[in-house]
């Protein structure tokens, strides 16, 4: 009825409103997992020279940020992605081909930022071809399933792989147990705790995770995405220091030179004058 009364009195189509994605708009420090685990922040808010940095009229150039998913075959790895760019969850597993793709933008502080979230083929004909899309991830998530211990083994190994193809940069590395609806309370918390100790030995930042439940989907998204942030603006900012601090060491010696030979010429110039030839 009220689509038949516009036609009548005419009324323009409302425009379609795309509202922002709350889960996507960061403005602090999303917390760690457990504060015991995680090698990275444990404030509650960003570094105040990345505040410092964003508020400067040059401003950060942002590239999508590359993150990896890897781990054993049906750990959960898409339906961890899929749960948190989607919010679905799908019982039936369909092997991921290759790689699949997945582009999340969010706004971080009032910055636009993109995670490119690469979601790596888990079965072993997929392994030769995993390592080309390796290369420059800035954020790694060993990924393993929480009722297969044996899978925690396996993530290890994939990290190891992994890293081998990020020589040249130190990314975030997570490692993250996937299908915690499946433990009760007790096998939860021994695995945690076997987790636990494998992810300080990584050095990575550990979380317990449930593509089903949803349980902490987002959480973990949005302090990998904020992490990230910080780690690639403040980079930016260590890289714009080393550059300015070069020119500047390079401006001072020129300056010095360009004395040195102006008082070479001006003391042999004075030479000359008094009548001196040496
Ligand atoms: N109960 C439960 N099942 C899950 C959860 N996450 C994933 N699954 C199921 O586990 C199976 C494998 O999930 P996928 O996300 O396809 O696994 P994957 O790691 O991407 O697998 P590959 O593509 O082979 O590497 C599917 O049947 C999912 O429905 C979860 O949190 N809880």
């Amino acid at each position: 009825m009220p689509h038949l009364l516009r036609q009548n009195l005419l009324l323009p189509t409302p425009p379609t409103v795309t509202l922002h994605d709350p889960r996507t708009q960061l403005r602090r420090l999303p917390p760690a997992y457990s504060t015991a685990q995680t090698p990275y922040s444990r404030e509650k808010d960003f570094a105040p020279q990345l505040r410092y940095q964003l508020e400067l009229p040059r401003k950060p150039k942002l590239r999508p940020c590359k993150v990896i998913f890897v781990g054993d075959c049906a750990v959960g790895k898409t339906a961890m992605v899929n749960r948190f760019c989607y919010d679905k969850f799908q019982s039936n597993y369909k092997a991921t081909i290759g790689v699949d793709f997945e582009l999340e933008n969010f706004t971080i502080l009032g910055h636009n930022f993109s995670l490119e979230m690469w979601d790596t083929a888990g079965q072993e004909r997929f392994k030769c071809i995993a390592g080309a899309y390796y290369r420059n991830a800035s954020v790694i998530v060993a990924t393993y399933d929480m009722s297969k211990r044996e899978s925690l083994e396996s993530a290890k190994r994939w990290l190891s792989n992994a890293l081998n193809y990020n020589t040249a940069q130190q990314p975030l590395i997570f490692l993250v147990g996937t299908k915690a609806d499946l433990l009760t309370k007790e096998e939860f918390m021994r695995m945690e705790r076997v987790a636990g100790v494998a992810a300080s030995e990584l050095q990575a930042e550990y979380w317990s995770v449930s593509a089903r439940s949803g349980y902490k989907i987002t959480e973990f998204f949005q302090r990998l995405a904020a992490l990230a942030f910080e780690t690639i603006v403040l980079q930016q900012l260590k890289a714009l220091n080393a550059t300015t601090a070069a020119q500047q060491t390079a401006q001072t010696t020129e300056k010095s030179q360009t004395f040195d030979l102006r008082s070479y010429f001006g003391s042999r110039a004075g030479k000359q004058k008094s009548g001196c030839a040496c």
